[in-house]
């Protein structure tokens, strides 16, 4: 397949209440079900089950990601959707960790990736454990890459997802203000510098201690604008379509142009 049909939950979030959570992700899946064309990849956002209500984890985070699993194993199959499920706070034995699932329609989980750069400004040092790997995936036949918010000012990460072959970048965030213009940027500049396609969700609304701003976006690989959210609740889409790679990759191709022994660190 080389076209694909976006769909990402631009949605608020209640502050350590993951019940209620869950119950928000369900409703979106109803009007996910009505749209024209039907999505084949649905994205949430970051930590959408708790927030940021870190001082909590213990009592409020998902045991193994079971909650999460059961849920989108159920959501997928029944709109026939791969769903990059944002991200989850994943209690496991040795602490939580902010971890990403992936589901193919079939419900099974396709990869798995915890945040590896835990970010200061929010204290998730503090309160989380970091993961320690980061692999690229098949989505489909679609070579792809995820990536946690902050994980997005480390290029050298999302190198490594392109030089493995990845088309496609899957970005989860709750990225707040005053750093809408960072958010911008980067994205932009990693889908340029990549040659790849980003399709990035962020939250909106606010907690205790920040505001967020939305305006999820996708970026095609030659840094358009194929779609951006607003700041309010919505389920903003586009369209990906691999041939558009393919074609920048040829028309400038930095791959082949790398001098990678010049300067790899
Ligand atoms: O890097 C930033 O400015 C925001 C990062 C962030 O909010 C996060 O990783 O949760």
């Amino acid at each position: 397949m080389s076209v694909y049909n976006i769909a990402m939950l631009q949605i608020d979030i209640e502050f350590g209440k993951p019940e209620e959570n869950r119950k928000r992700v369900r409703e979106q899946f109803d009007k996910i079900g009505t749209l024209t064309p039907k999505p084949n990849i649905v994205l949430l956002p970051e930590l959408w089950d708790t927030g940021y209500d870190l001082t909590r984890l213990e009592e409020i985070a998902d045991r193994e990601g079971e909650q999460a699993r059961e849920l989108f194993r159920e959501l997928a199959q029944q709109y026939e959707v791969y769903i990059i499920g944002g991200s989850i706070a994943n209690r496991k034995a040795e602490g939580t960790y902010n971890t990403s699932l992936v589901f193919a329609p079939n419900g099974e989980v396709v990869h798995e990736y915890s945040k590896v750069h835990l970010f200061r400004l929010m204290e998730e040092e503090k309160y989380l454990q970091s993961g320690e790997a980061i692999e690229s995936f098949t989505l489909d036949e679609m070579p792809a890459f995820l990536q946690i918010c902050y994980d997005i000012r480390f290029p050298e990460s999302i190198r490594k997802g392109a030089l493995a072959g990845a088309e496609v970048l899957f970005v989860v965030a709750e990225w707040p203000n005053p750093r809408l213009a960072h958010w911008r940027q980067l994205l932009i500049a990693r889908a340029i510098e990549n040659q790849m396609y980003v399709v990035a969700c962020n939250r909106v609304g606010s907690d205790p201690n920040n505001t967020f701003f939305g305006h999820s976006l996708i970026i095609d690989p030659w840094g358009e604008i194929v779609a951006e959210g607003g700041e309010g609740e919505e389920i903003v889409v586009g369209t990906l379509d691999r041939t558009l790679v393919e074609d920048v990759r040829r028309r400038i191709p930095i791959f082949a142009d790398r001098r990678a022994s010049l300067y790899t660190l």
